[in-house]
């Protein structure tokens, strides 16, 4: 649910596997990909050329608003998985195309087909004032995004760094440039930060075709209501990532955090900016005419919960307006710091109550453990809810990563949180994966770790500022209790998603970033 959520309801970073960003929210993604279905819309800017012929409802600028629940709080950051981008499909401008937006009349679309008619509506903001496009565009059109140039998204790129070789990386660079040491690296090339996308040579990561003319901004979708109709628009950021490049971004045209989503939104209004998270019909159909959902699941990377990161400066956006991160996952990082701290409260003296490491005897350790809990003041087994004793640990944000067999995440260091002494919690799901814990250089010599479905690693303390990276996904028959069910029960997952997980593995990183 909640990586779900992290693709219709929440303001995205713009980078290139993600796909809220480039399309706008997309719900029912694996199940999609399952019936083999398309999007309905493609995207209206072409990446690399700018949102350059807008099409359908006219652009307003957003209207400055804040979430009421909103703390602000910066984004995600380094962390993106990078994905390799497959060429995508030449798009014809078909359906709608233009479409959105523009309806074939709207003019702008010059597609043709598209049965732009056939398009689903989707509910309109309400305080917005008619779209141009007379509402014909379905829902689709709204601003173009129209930060100031492309979009550094699909960057891939191979990063900077280069370097590195096979698989892909899950994010785009992103903290400091360091050299990658080859403990990290698949193949020990020199990309940036780790995070460097591990694309095929050559390949270069292909912008959503489509005609630029076509298509859907992201920023419709955006601007409406799901992260805040109307966010400022920022529109315009540099490149899409961050200074390792990776990305592609580069700079150039690329655009801004806020600039696709918001940027584009602006307020279109009307019918023309959703206003709501889209329905499965509203995104999907046999002959729509964006990508098919297979390939936009191939495609999928990361996505974040919670506050943007601005690729550009580095920095968390706390202007642009966001959702807050899912309470359950701001519940469940307080309990896990809270025993990892418990583990290792201080008496009255100053001096460590307990060890989880303490000794080899597993009785031994219990008992570490049950003082511990007892001198913090908590039930056997419970979480206090405390943060490390600074009582200020307040998780706000969540990057996403999703991995696929063959992707990896190189070594890197999360570094742009606010502050640096709250932990980071991270949960890992699906297919095991081997975890890299390095020192606060990469010439310090990694450890591995086998981290499982269902495990939850909480970065603190010296751990936060060494490096760390994914260098393998394992695909071993160790996810029946997701794809199939604990103890032979029910699902516990929808089929198409069990049979995504089945091969892959997402990871949650919970952080506080404000
Ligand atoms: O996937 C993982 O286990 C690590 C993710 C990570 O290091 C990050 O998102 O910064
Ligand atoms: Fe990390």
């Amino acid at each position: 649910e909640l990586t779900a959520a992290a693709l219709t309801d929440y303001p995205q970073p713009p980078a290139r596997t993600n796909h809220s960003l480039q399309y706008g929210p997309i719900a029912g993604l694996w199940e999609a990909a399952q019936r083999g279905l398309r999007l309905r819309w493609q995207r209206l800017d072409d990446p690399h050329t700018g949102p350059s012929r807008r099409v359908g409802c006219e652009h307003r600028p957003p209207k400055p608003h804040r979430f009421p629940d909103s703390r602000g709080a910066e984004g995600d950051e380094q962390q993106r998985p990078q994905q390799e981008q497959p060429p995508q499909e030449a798009g014809s401008c078909s359906a709608g195309g233009g479409g959105a937006g523009t309806g074939a009349d709207a003019g702008g679309c010059s597609s043709s087909a598209a049965p732009a008619v056939a398009e689903p509506r989707l509910a309109v903001a309400a305080e917005t004032a008619a779209p141009a496009c007379g509402g014909r565009c379905g829902g689709r059109c709204g601003g173009a995004d129209d930060g100031a140039g492309g979009r550094g998204e699909e960057a891939t790129a191979g990063g900077s760094g280069g370097g590195c070789s096979g698989g892909r990386a899950l994010r785009p660079g992103s903290g400091p440039a360091v050299e990658q040491p080859s403990a990290y690296g698949a193949d020990g090339g020199g990309g940036d930060d780790g995070r460097a996308p591990q694309q095929q040579e050559g390949q270069q990561e292909q912008p959503d075709p489509g005609p630029a003319s076509c298509g859907q901004g992201a920023g419709s979708w955006m601007e409406g209501g799901l992260a805040g109709a109307g966010s400022p628009a920022r529109g315009s950021g540099p490149a899409g990532r961050g200074p390792d490049g990776a990305d592609d971004g580069s700079g150039a045209g690329g655009r801004g955090v806020g600039g696709a989503r918001n940027s584009g939104g602006g307020g279109t209004g009307g019918g023309c900016s959703g206003g709501r998270v889209p329905s499965f019909d509203d995104c999907w159909s046999v002959d729509g005419p964006g990508p098919p959902a297979e390939q936009l699941l191939r495609k999928l990377r990361w996505a974040t919960l919670g506050p943007q990161f601005d690729w550009t400066q580095r920095q968390y956006d706390f202007a642009t307006p966001y959702k807050r991160l899912p309470p359950a996952l701001e519940s469940l990082a307080l309990r896990l710091s809270a025993v990892l701290d418990v583990l290792r409260w201080p008496d009255q003296d100053g001096a460590p109550v307990g060890d989880a490491n303490a000794g080899t005897d597993a009785s031994a350790r219990e008992g570490a453990r049950a003082e511990a809990r007892a001198a913090a003041g908590l039930a056997p087994g419970a979480g206090s809810g405390r943060d490390g004793g600074c009582g200020c640990y307040r998780p706000d944000a969540a990057i996403v990563n999703f991995y696929q067999q063959g992707d990896m995440l190189g070594g890197h260091l999360d570094d742009v949180e606010r502050d640096l002494g709250q932990p980071i919690v991270s949960l890992s799901l699906g297919c095991p994966a081997v975890f890299l814990m390095g020192g606060p250089t990469k010439a310090v010599a990694p450890t591995p770790l086998l981290l499982r479905g269902g495990d939850a690693l909480v970065l603190a303390g010296q751990a936060r500022s060494c490096y760390h990276g994914v260098p393998r996904i394992l695909e071993v028959g160790t996810v029946e209790s997701a794809a199939e069910g604990a103890d032979g029960g029910a699902p516990l997952l929808p089929a198409p998603l069990a049979a995504y997980i089945r091969s892959a593995r997402i990871n949650i990183s919970i952080r506080a970033v404000r």
